[in-house]
Parts: structure tokens; sequence; C-alpha cells
């Protein structure tokens, strides 16, 4: 089976809040501009202004294909998804409250999981 014990403690310890605190991101109210990346069809210029596009499921992906070698790595492309939320998106707009709120919830959900 592909059971945990087969991987080193210490990233199996490092991975546990990765995984927790994105199904708590994934399941939040305010997650839903966030869950898939963003359609390049139905926004033309996204891709041309977000260099580094990100979403919710592209981490899941990469958390599950052991991609990432530490936590700061994931906390990284949680925080891009954060970021190009404000350079697209106004901030009193819906997607850019939902992006704030997600933040906020996210910070403080990880040093809840993080600090010891
Ligand atoms: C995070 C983000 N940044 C910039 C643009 C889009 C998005 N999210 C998409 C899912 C999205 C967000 C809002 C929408 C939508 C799709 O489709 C039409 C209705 O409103």
């Amino acid at each position: 089976t592909n059971s945990t014990e087969s991987i080193p403690i210490r990233l199996n310890k490092e991975l546990a809040p990765c995984r927790q605190v994105l199904d708590d991101l994934e399941s939040h109210d305010e997650a839903w501009p966030f869950l898939l990346a963003v359609n390049t069809k139905q926004f033309p210029t996204y891709r041309k202004v977000i260099r580094n596009p990100m979403d919710l499921q592209t981490i899941g992906k990469r958390l599950s294909q052991n991609e990432y070698k530490s936590r700061d790595e994931f906390v990284s492309d949680v925080r891009l998804i954060f970021d190009n939320c404000e350079t697209f998106n106004e901030d009193n707009s819906p997607v850019g409250k939902a992006g704030h709120t997600l933040r906020l919830f996210f910070e403080t959900r990880w040093a809840d999981l993080t600090s010891g």
C-alpha cells in the first residue's frame, strides 16, 4: 500500500500541516475563486498580467506528488494565490475581498498548526 510509513518521519511530519491547512482552505466559503486555475478563455488578459498562476488544486497535486521539499515551498505557493489575486483584482471586488479574507484565514490557521 502507499502507506506513510515509508516516508521519512521528517518529511511526513513536515507535510501533515500542509495537508491539513489545504483541506481547510478548500472547504472555506470564500475559497470559490481559488479552487481551480483561472480560465484563460474567460479572462484572456490573465496570463499576460499574472506570470505565475497558482490555485488550490495545483497545490494539492504538487503536495500529493511530493514536489514540495519544505514547508516554505508550500507556503510560497499558497501566498502566490493571494498575491496574484491582489495584482489582478480590485480590493473591494468580490474576488478581491475573498482573497483578503482567505489570506487572513490561511495565515492564522498556519500559525496555529505550526507554532509548536
Ligand atoms: C482568482 C481569480 N482572479 C482573477 C480572475 C478570476 C479568478 N477566479 C475565477 C475562478 C473566477 C472568479 C470570479 C468569476 C469567475 C471566475 O467567472 C465569472 C464570474 O466571476
